[in-house]
């Protein structure tokens, strides 16, 4: 018997001719925290839904604690927390009415104060949910998805809207799931959120995963970055290529910055040997290396090389 909580194996799903997710793998183990990252339209949303049980994939299967989330959505249901990225909240009720409308659903739901207090609402619950802020409303979803104490809890961009300290305070409550044996599958557009909270990410484009792995494994690959600012006066065509690489230019505060990703060869002397050699035409020429940093690829630059790739 499979030990993997959530088990996605070859999916497919199509709209019509248009074919939005295109036999993706991925698996989650219990208490494990996955983020789909991925370009609008990538078709995360559209996984999600399906592991969800609200959609039949059009090809491969999917596992959710064992069981087929579109045959026994029912059964799953009380084992599954779920924020959707657009909520389906009665305007008319007050925050405490929705909770409680909530907490009848399940067998052994948290008590509505905590649930409230947890996503720090609990001054709202006498308020109607049409007054609430955007980011208020985010967090009233949120306190739905865990109010039923899921196993598994999916979080379609659960921070979007939330000023930064909610989005902080709402890190930590993920975390405090996880910790506390929940398995979460999330999607987001911050790739700082997926790197705090996340064990293993996944990066779609156009309905493909085009990378999997921990957040280390999947910059792994791709390089060193050295970066300065191009001195005032020196022509671009003159900056030494590093590694038989001429730099990339881009304008950061108005100013031109070369970049060079170094690669190939030594992953643990390869930066060394560029710095050396730039620092070299440094004193040769007389210019003078303005902010110059070294730093390993980011997950940025991995997310802007995959979309970039197919451009
Ligand atoms: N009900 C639908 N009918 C037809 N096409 C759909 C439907 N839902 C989604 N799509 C299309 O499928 C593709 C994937 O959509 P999906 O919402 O899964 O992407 P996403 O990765 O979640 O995007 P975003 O980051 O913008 O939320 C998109 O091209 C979208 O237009």
């Amino acid at each position: 018997m499979s030990t993997q909580t959530i088990e996605v194996d070859g999916l497919r799903q199509r709209y019509g001719d248009f074919e939005a997710v295109r036999g993706i793998d991925f698996e989650v183990p219990a208490g494990g925290l996955f983020a789909l990252l991925g370009t609008n339209g990538a078709g995360k949303t559209t996984t999600i839904e399906v592991l969800e049980g609200f959609r039949k994939p059009t090809g491969g299967t999917v596992r959710l604690l064992g069981a087929d989330p579109w045959r026994q959505r029912k059964a799953l249901r009380p084992r599954v927390g779920i924020m959707l990225q657009e909520s389906g909240l009665i305007g008319d009720l007050t925050v405490a009415e929705t909770v409680d409308l909530w907490r009848d659903l399940h067998e052994q739901p948290l008590d509505a104060d905590d649930a409230l207090k947890q996503v720090d609402l609990l001054d709202k619950a006498g308020v109607q949910v049409r007054q609430l802020s955007g980011g208020q409303k985010r967090r009233l979803d949120l306190a739905l998805a865990v109010v039923g104490r899921p196993e598994v809890l999916f979080l379609d961009e659960p921070t979007t809207g939330m000023d930064p300290e909610a989005r902080l305070a709402t890190w930590r409550l993920i975390q405090d799931l996880v910790s506390a044996g929940t398995t979460v599958l999330l999607t987001t557009h911050y790739l700082e959120e997926a790197e705090r909270l996340a064990d293993r990410i996944a990066i779609m484009h156009r309905g493909e995963i085009r990378i999997l792995g921990t957040v280390p494994e999947v910059v792994a690959g791709h390089g060193d970055r050295i970066t300065f600012r191009v001195p005032s006066h020196t022509p671009i065509d003159t900056l030494p290529r590093l590694d038989g690489l001429a730099p990339e230019i881009a304008v950061a505060d108005g100013l031109p910055t070369a970049s060079y990703t170094l690669s190939g060869g030594d992953p643990d002397a390869r930066a060394h040997r560029g710095v050396a050699s730039l620092v070299a035409w440094a004193a040769e020429t007389g210019v003078t290396l303005d902010r110059l940093a070294v730093r390993p690829a980011s997950l940025e630059d991995v997310f802007l090389s995959i979309v970039e790739e197919t451009r």
